[in-house]
This record gives structure tokens, sequence and C-alpha cells, in this order.
């Protein structure tokens, strides 16, 4: 709702009141359209001011109503009434204007705005675009290019940008409501016609069609397969060649095409599952609400190889004093040199002093007794990390948190190597550790709640999805990446090439297909894990039989590879060939083919023709099949979990919603008959087998995926 008082004797505030974002509600849009008319129907009211209670101005529409029935006054039309007031409207902008929170403020005739507030048009990342005038206003307000730049990506400005960029008029330090009230007293009684927006013609851009041509062909680039982007540059192209109605009428009937698609339910669900998995739950029992994280001041990395340097990046950045810890002197000067070169890059973009003396580096792990939490990040192998762990049992204060970076090892053995297992806990970043988004927080049963809950929160300062994991082999992401890369595999005995494989997920909207991602982290990694599960042997036997390892389907291709020393692009020659080692763009590479004919000769494998479907139907329902043993294990709670993971550390396609989610789009019973299908074709693939949990949701009628979560606790109930 909207709140109104008369303030200076002749201002009307008007103050929306929506905890906690100040969202455009039904209730909310009513209270603005009758706060709106009391204030210009009261003789004694020069002007008006519109605020947000508690430092925020506006999240926009609220995102709850897309999938109901929305009642309530229109966003466009009470906009409209504002702009065509005849007493000036001031937008006081605090914390927060986004979306149609920000097209309610285009409709005011002023805009003043705190020194920290944000402004930004996110609706392409709900799948949407800012269509209560906002794609049609702004354009009119800073020019083409810089609304365009704004709304196909969704990004947030600053005020001091949104000043340099116009869309602000003034940005105070003080109280904004204060600076608002004051400036609309000052403005009152002054021709309104100049601040209308939608009257104003769009700013010329020359060479139009050239312009929005090579705008259009970036954006469907940048977009793979997104079409929210696609139809902001068709709506932003509406209003530089469109009288502002008719513009308004393009924008209506681009809207109404996304507002309903697939595309906008995955990327709204994704905007609730990021929120969702914040509200942590363990199969203890023990929750977010009710485990308090300790504080943590001061934090030590152990190792400063790849990971243990973006680590310490991402500590210190988020103002933590940092122990970095290396034994060898040669790689501590190294890291030294690396860490301040990433601490500088970072400080230069955000516009901050780099926080170098916020780290302290030292060879001696004795350095690290007083700190509150560590993290370890040396090689990946049991042996070390367990030493590593006794002598920080011995070191560290009692009640310092040990949590270790490992991808791969049991975090439950590592804690049993410590007199407090309940204080370890894995925290699995993703390289390059200060960048990526994805932060897996893994418990074992020994884990407390409260060790859980620090790292959660350490992962959300370091502005990481955080998604609190099981102990198992691979957690959650490694685990289903796993069946995954093996159909990629399995596919190329059977016909297909990397090229195809990679075209068909790239086309799926991957980034990166699996075979260029695998040239791209190294094929030696893989390599190394497989050596070290047995499954590796000399690539002469021939036949099935060479084939089956360990009782089931296996392809050495990647072993193979690496026999011949390709690795990757690190070499120049993997399942691609590049340019020299070290150099990204991958070529075809007839060697590669040649090699897959032998192969395939050697084995009595015949070639088939295998298209763009089975390749998706495959990997991907592999990978799903392996998300839902995981929601019957309880490794992770629920499929907001699996769905962040994927979507903030895999490169899943956002638009996509995340693997779960997208299994839920195509159907159940659909998913459950593909594999199916392919497990008879397959029998010694256990990976296609399809899980238990999958046949029994489609024998409970496929629940939508907000139901899982009750469905599986009924299931389990009854067994
Ligand atoms: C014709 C239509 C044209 C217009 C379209 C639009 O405007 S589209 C909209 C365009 N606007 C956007 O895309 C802005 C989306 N919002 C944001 O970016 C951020 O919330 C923030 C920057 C406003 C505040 O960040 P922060 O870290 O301080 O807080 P937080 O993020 O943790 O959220 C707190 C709680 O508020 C909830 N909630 C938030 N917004 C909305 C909403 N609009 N609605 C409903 N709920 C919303 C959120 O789910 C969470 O609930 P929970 O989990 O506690 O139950």
């Amino acid at each position: 709702m909207a709140e109104y008082n008369r303030v200076s004797e002749c201002v009307g505030l008007i103050t929306l009141r929506n905890p906690p974002v100040n969202a455009l509600s039904a209730a909310v849009r009513q209270g603005i359209v009758d706060t709106v008319q009391r204030a210009l129907s009261d003789p004694n009211v020069k002007s008006v001011v519109i605020c947000g209670q508690n430092g925020i101005f506006c999240g926009g529409a609220d995102i709850k109503e897309f999938g109901s029935n929305m009642t309530g006054p229109p966003l466009i039309p009470m906009i409209h009434a504002i702009e065509s007031a005849n007493k000036p409207v001031v937008a006081a902008i605090e914390g927060s204007a986004l979306g149609g929170g920000l097209e309610l403020a285009l409709g005011c005739h002023y805009r003043i705005a705190h020194s920290k507030a944000r402004l930004g048009l996110p609706e392409v990342s709900l799948g949407l675009l800012p269509a209560a005038g906002g794609s049609q206003l702004l354009p009119r307000l800073i020019g083409v290019p810089a609304a365009l730049n704004l709304i196909t990506t969704g990004r947030h400005v600053t005020a001091a940008e949104a000043l340099q960029l116009g869309i602000v008029d003034q940005v105070t330090d003080h109280n904004t409501v204060d600076a608002a009230v004051k400036f609309a007293l000052s403005v009152a009684g002054r021709s309104l016609d100049p601040r209308r927006i939608s009257t104003h013609p769009c700013p010329q851009q020359p060479d139009l069609d050239a312009f929005f041509e090579e705008v259009m062909q970036k954006v469907r680039q940048s977009a793979r397969g997104a079409i929210a982007p696609i139809a902001c540059v068709q709506a932003v192209r509406a209003a530089a060649t469109l009288p502002y109605a008719q513009g308004m009428e393009r924008e209506r009937e681009l809207m109404a095409t996304l507002f309903t698609s697939g595309q906008a339910r995955a990327l709204q669900y994704c905007f609730f599952a990021e929120r969702a998995v914040g509200r942590w739950r363990m199969p203890s029992g023990a929750r977010w609400d009710t485990s308090k994280p300790r504080p943590v001041h001061k934090a030590a990395v152990i190792g400063l190889g790849t990971m243990g340097r973006g680590i310490t990046v991402a500590l210190a950045q988020t103002g933590l004093s940092v122990i970095a810890v290396e034994t060898q002197e040669k790689q501590l000067m190294e890291a030294k040199q690396a860490i301040s070169a990433m601490l500088e890059r970072g400080a230069k973009r955000r516009g901050v002093a780099p926080a170098l003396d916020g780290v302290i580096y030292s060879q001696n792990i004795q350095a690290v007794a007083d700190v509150d939490l560590v993290i370890e990040a040396v090689f990946e192998d049991i042996a070390l990390k367990t030493k590593v762990f006794q002598q920080l049992s011995a070191v560290c204060k009692p009640g310092t948190l040990l949590c270790t970076n490992t991808s791969a090892l049991d975090v439950d053995q590592l804690a049993s190597e410590t007199p407090n297992p309940e204080l370890v806990v894995g925290m699995h970043f993703f390289a390059p550790a200060h960048v990526m988004k994805l932060l897996e927080v893994v418990y074992g049963p020994r884990s407390s709640p409260q060790a859980v809950a620090t790292a959660m929160q350490l992962g959300k300062k370091m502005g990481k999805a955080s998604v609190a994991v099981g102990n198992c082999r691979g957690f959650v992401g490694n685990r289903m990446l796993k069946p995954y890369i093996e159909e990629a595999f399995f596919l190329l005995e059977e016909g297909a090439t990397p090229e195809l494989v990679d075209q068909a997920l790239e086309e799926f909207g991957f980034p990166m297909g699996v075979f260029r991602m695998s040239d791209l982290s190294g094929l030696d990694v893989g390599w190394r894990v497989r050596k070290g599960d047995g499954l590796v042997e000399p690539g002469t036997a021939s036949g099935r039989s060479a084939r089956i390892r360990q009782g089931r389907r296996y392809s050495p291709l990647g072993d193979l590879l690496c026999e011949e020393g390709r690795f990757g692009q690190k070499t120049g020659r993997g399942w691609y060939q590049y340019d020299k080692p070290g150099s990204r763009v991958a070529r075809s590479d007839p060697w590669l083919h040649s090699f897959l004919g032998a192969y395939r000769a050697q084995h009595g494998l015949v070639a088939r023709r295998i298209d763009h479907q089975e390749v998706l139907e495959r990997c991907l329902y592999a990978l799903i099949n392996e998300g839902f043993h995981i929601l019957d294990d309880g490794i992770a709670a629920g499929p907001e979990d699996i769905d962040v993971i994927y979507v903030s550390g895999y490169g899943w396609p956002r638009h996509r919603g995340g693997p779960m989610f997208y299994a839920n789009m195509v159907g159940l019973a659909k998913v459950l008959e593909r594999l199916e299908h392919y497990q008879q074709l397959h029998p010694e693939v256990p990976h296609l087998q399809p899980s238990s949990l999958l046949r029994r949701l489609v024998a409970s009628g496929s629940p939508p995926i907000h139901k899982w979560g009750e469905a599986i606790k009924k299931l389990h109930s009854q067994l």
C-alpha cells in the first residue's frame, strides 16, 4: 500500500509500504493511484514527492504476482497519470529503483537519488522487457546506445552513473526525502512540459539501420538462445523509430510473447531459487534460521596454487585479514605477485583501493594460530591433506573452523583426522575462485550446523551463490557431470564427432560443449582421477570386453588421447587442435577424426548417424537422472539447490532454469520414457537406469517442481 502525508505545508508525500522491497503489488498500485489522486485534488498541495519506506524506493513489479491472475490497477495508466499531472512529482530514490520502480520514477517529473542508490531495468534477467514504458522512456531520456546497454544487460547503475547518464537530476549524501521535498518546493509552479519524457523525441541515432543490425548481431551472440534480450532490442528500436503511442503498442506486443514464455518462467524460477538456497537445511533437521554463524574476522588460506590464490583474493576483497601460507619460497613469491595483481585489477574495476595490506604471507603454518577460519587448498592428495589437517588441529586456537577446498576427496575422512570433526566443512570453490559465482558448502555427518552457517555466511559475504550439500563423491556438481561426460564419450564411439556433440550442447545454450570445455580444463585432470580409480589400462586390447571396466561400459578415449600427450589447450592438442600451446581458438583436427575411425575399427564398432536430439537426450537426461539420485540420497535438499549449482557453476543456460527445472518443463514422464529407451539399448550403462525417485514421482502424477519437496518427503515416508 501507499501512505499519504502533507509535509512542509504544501508537499504531498507518498510513501510506498510493502516490505522488504516495496514491490508494486496490486495493493501498492492501488495505493499510488489513490494517493496521487488525493495530492492532485488538494488545492493546498503544490508539489508531490514519492518515496519508499525503509530506505528502498522500489524493487519493481511484484514478481510473485506474475504467475497468478493479476488484479488491481495496471502500471502503465498509473505512470501516465503521474506524468500528465499538473503539479511537479519528484521521486526520492534511496536503496534501489529497479524495473517497474524505475519506470515509476521515469513517470515522475524529477528524480533525486541518494549517492548509495542503485537504478536499473533488470527485467531482461527475468525473461521480460521493461514494459511499463521503460523501453520507450529511457531511450528518450538518455539516448539509444546507453538505454540499450542498460535494458539488454539489466545491469544496475550507481547514482553517480545515473547522474552522468541523465537518469537522475540530483544526487545527495544526506536525507533523500528531505532533499526531494526541498527540491519539490523549489520547482512548484514551473512549467512541466519539458519534464514529460514521453513527449520528447528520441535523440537521433545516425545510420539507424546499420546501428541496430550490429547491436542485434552482438546481442544474439551473447544471448545464447535467450529471447528477452532480442525483444529488448526490438522494443528500443521502436522507441527510436515510432511515435510514443505506437512504440508503447510495440512494447506491449513484445511483452505479451515474453510474459507467458517458458524462458520467463525459468528465469523467474532462478531468481527465487537463488534466494531459497540461502534457507538451507540439513537432514539432521538443522536449518539456516536456527543456526548462528560464528564471527569471522581473520582467515587463512593454506596452499597458494591457482585455487589458493583465487580464494585469498575473494577473502581479502570482503575486507577480512588473510594469512596466506605457502611452504615453498619460490611459489610464495610468485603467489604474492599474482595475488597483488589480481587485487589491484579488481579494485580498479570497482573503483576502490586494493586490499593489499589485508594479506599477510608466510611460509610457516604456525602463522595461522589465531585465525577464526582456515581454508586448505593444497594439492588434491588425501595423504597431504590429512597431514595439513593434523597440523592445523595442533596449531589453531580452539574453535577455529577448518575448511577444505577439495573437489573430490571425502570431507568426512578429513574431519576424522581432527579432534573436532564438528568444525570441519568443505568449501568447494570453482576456478578462478575470485570470479566464479558458485560455492558448494559440503557438510559431513559430523559437521556442526554452526560450522555450516559460518561457511554459508562467508560465502554470501564473498558474493557467492553458496549451496549447502551433503558429502559424497563429486558432491553435487561433479557427481552429475560424470554421466554427462561419459555419455559424450560413448557418443563418439558410436559415430559422433566432438564438433557435433559440442554444437548440440552450445545450441542448447551452454557456453562451451563438453569437449571444448575438456580441452580448456585439461584432459589430464580426469585421467589422473581415473588412474586413481584403477580404470586406466593400456590401450592395446580390442573388442567389447576392452570397453568394460569394473562391470560397466567404459570408454578409454580420453585416456588414449592423454597417452598421446594431448592434454587440451595447454599442449595445443586435445579433442581439437590449436595454433600453439595455450591458444584458445579450437579448430577441427583431421588427426582426431582418423583416430576415431581407427579406434572404432579396432573395437568392431560401426559408426551410425547421430543427431542433436540424441546428443541432448543422452547427455542431459543422464545428468538429470543423477540429480534425482542426489535428491533421493538427501545430498541436495531440493531441486533448487541443484539448479543453482548448475546455472552458477556449470554454464547451464539460465533461461532453461537448471537441469531439474528443465526436466520439469520437458515432463518427467518423457524424461523417464527416454531413459528407459536408452537403457534398453545400452544395458551395460548403469547411469541410464532411471532413478527410483523419478519413477516414483511419475507414478504419483508428476507433481510440479515446487511440490517435489513434499512429494519426496511423502514418498520417503511410504518406504
Ligand atoms: C508490466 C511489468 C513491467 C515491470 C516489470 C518488473 O518490474 S519486473 C521486477 C524487476 N525488479 C527486479 O528484478 C528486482 C529484483 N530484486 C532485486 O534485485 C533485489 O531483491 C533487490 C536489489 C531489490 C534487494 O536485494 P536484497 O539482497 O536486499 O534482498 P533480496 O534479493 O534477498 O530480496 C529480499 C526479498 O524480497 C523478495 N523480492 C525482491 N524483489 C522482489 C520483487 N520485485 N517482487 C517480489 N519479491 C521480491 C525476494 O524474493 C526476497 O524474498 P525472500 O527470499 O526473503 O522471501
